[in-house]
């Protein structure tokens, strides 16, 4: 059965309206409705969005709005909230708001309050903190820790990676963190380059602590510390955070250097449990609790806030239009900011794992498009890169524009600069120039030149606006974010808490490893792999 949303009334309201729609343009929108900003606008928990250079209009919205209803996402808001196993393909349940909740009421899982454990492994990350910024805790050799390599890789590396670029202003000055997640030997090899033994420790980040990526770079880290230093230095050079405490064990890793989390939280939205240890590190505990309190009020505000006035419920619905009614395939993340500059990774593993998926919850194809494909990178440097083929190209490409009213690393004459093309090119993606445009600037001269000079223009885009790139302002946006893919998970009938199209790779590979080995033979495989094998035998 195909997803039962498209066949509301609501689905088949919109249908008719993007057809009544095709052919307006942006800028012929915004001439003829002044108020369009303020109508296409929201202003909530001090952050500012702006729609009003989408393709659509207050009608839009409206239908939109209905659809939400139809969807019932209030209902799966609850289910997530009752703890209920909404993940019903791996049977869990899902929550990590639990790991940000600010009050004293209880979270249930399973008839038991999950926050006593939350606070439990706070308080250690803290103390944990506390001790490598305060000097106390001393490497095998007496030294204080100056810095810290989280291995680990997806949810266990992207959030905090993420996270600590995006708080540099905020660093701790005592300590350097470094992330190493690819199973290619150059990125541990080139990260300990220039690292001492005696003052690193490495910080294993797995869910599972199966992840082969991860064990294979653990080993070798550890094999790199113990070559100069010795078997007995892993306790003091080695802390873990996983779900699996008996692998940590088994690694050698004391368990009391070991901080958990649970099931309950999938690993694209772990950044907010222990998994954010190397960012509390990076920037101070205190400034952690920043984030989590920042995540916590785009918590409150996604589940109290009216869907009109609702920042991820809006993103969400401006999405499915784009996809299920425009045809957009992809959308781009333009952070007008550095900090940020990893945003887009981030958000490719948070929305693309989650919901890049045709089968729904019924365990039958949805019939529609879902997750566009997310790709970007900071303004302006996409500007000499990129955005030529958005601005000319011809394909539908929606973009996030997302920047901060204040700089974080307030140099004189940057800021106002970044601000102008950040503005500038939705601008121009959204007004265009026209045929008569382009000649008039061409001139008599040169007239040949003015069709290349012709922007079609009609882009829409999406612009954020933050106070500032903070720890409180971080954890809403990421929570933002977190909230619209639910939510499209919710409109598009989708489990976005499973990852089933990651593992069929990983079976190949570990099939594939004996015989580039040479411990087995080539037989049955295509001749493009065994040959793909053939060529790389010494
Ligand atoms: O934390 P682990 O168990 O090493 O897994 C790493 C990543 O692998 C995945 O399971 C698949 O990419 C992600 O969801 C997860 O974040």
């Amino acid at each position: 059965m195909t997803n039962p949303l498209t066949q509301t009334a609501a689905w088949a309201a919109l249908t008719e309206h993007a057809a009544a729609m095709r052919g307006s343009h942006l800028r012929d929108l915004f001439a003829s409705d002044p108020r369009r900003f303020a109508s296409l606008s929201l202003e909530a928990e001090g952050l500012l969005l702006d729609y009003s250079k989408q393709r659509v209009t207050t009608e839009t919205l409206r239908l939109l709005r209905e659809l939400w209803r139809a969807a019932d996402v209030a209902g799966w808001q609850a289910r997530l909230a009752a703890g209920e196993a909404i993940n019903h393909t791996e049977q869990r349940a899902v929550l990590h708001h639990a790991l940000r909740h600010q009050h004293c009421t209880p979270v249930l899982f399973e008839g038991r309050d999950v926050m006593p454990d939350v606070h439990r492994v706070l308080a250690h990350m803290k103390s944990f903190c506390d001790a490598i910024h305060g000097r106390h805790w001393r490497g095998a050799t007496g030294e204080p820790i100056s810095d810290i390599v989280n291995i680990g890789i997806g949810g266990s590396d992207l959030g905090p990676r993420m996270a600590t670029q995006a708080l540099a202003a905020h660093r701790h000055r005592d300590v350097r963190v470094h992330y190493v997640a690819n199973l290619d030997g150059a990125d541990l090899a080139t990260t300990l380059d220039g690292l001492q033994p005696r003052t690193t420790l490495f910080v294993v980040a797995s869910k599972t602590f199966t992840t082969q990526e991860t064990m294979q770079n653990a080993h070798s880290a550890r094999a790199w510390l113990t070559a100069s230093l010795g078997e007995a230095a892993v306790e003091r050079h080695f802390v873990a955070v996983s779900t699996n405490l008996e692998a940590v064990a088994a690694f050698g890793i004391d368990p009391v250097n070991a901080f958990e989390f649970w099931d309950w939280v999938g690993g694209r939205f772990s950044l907010w449990s222990a998994i954010g240890l190397p960012l509390a590190l990076a920037v101070g505990f205190a400034n952690f609790t920043r984030l989590l309190e920042g995540a916590a009020a785009m918590d409150r505000h996604f589940r109290e806030a009216p869907v009109d006035e609702n920042l991820p419920a809006t993103l969400a619905l401006l999405e499915l239009w784009n996809t299920n009614f425009l045809g957009a395939e992809s959308r781009a993340v333009l952070p007008y900011s550095q900090s940020l500059g990893l945003l887009s990774r981030y958000l490719q593993q948070l929305e693309m794992e989650s919901n890049g998926k045709q089968v729904g919850r019924d365990g039958t194809p949805v019939g529609h498009a879902t997750c566009p494909v997310v790709w970007g990178e900071p303004g302006t440097n996409g500007q000499h890169a990129f955005y030529q083929l958005i601005h000319q190209g011809g394909r539908l490409i929606p973009c996030d524009f997302i920047a901060a009213r204040r700089a974080d690393f307030a140099l004189p004459g940057h800021h106002e600069k970044l601000l102008a093309n950040c503005f500038a090119q939705s601008e121009a993606l959204m007004r265009g120039k026209t045929p008569v445009e382009a000649q008039a600037e061409v001139g008599a001269a040169q007239p040949a030149l003015a069709p290349y000079k012709v922007f079609p223009g009609n882009q829409p885009s999406t612009t954020l606006l933050l106070p500032a790139i903070e720890p409180y302002t971080l954890g809403q946006l990421v929570a933002l974010y977190e909230h619209k893919t639910f939510a499209l998970g919710a409109l598009w009938n989708l489990n976005s808490f499973d990852q089933w199209g990651v593992e069929y790779g990983k079976q190949l590979a570990s099939r594939l490893l004996p015989i580039i080995e040479g411990k087995a033979p080539t037989t049955g495989l295509d001749s493009s792999t065994a040959g793909l094998i053939a060529a790389c035998k010494p």
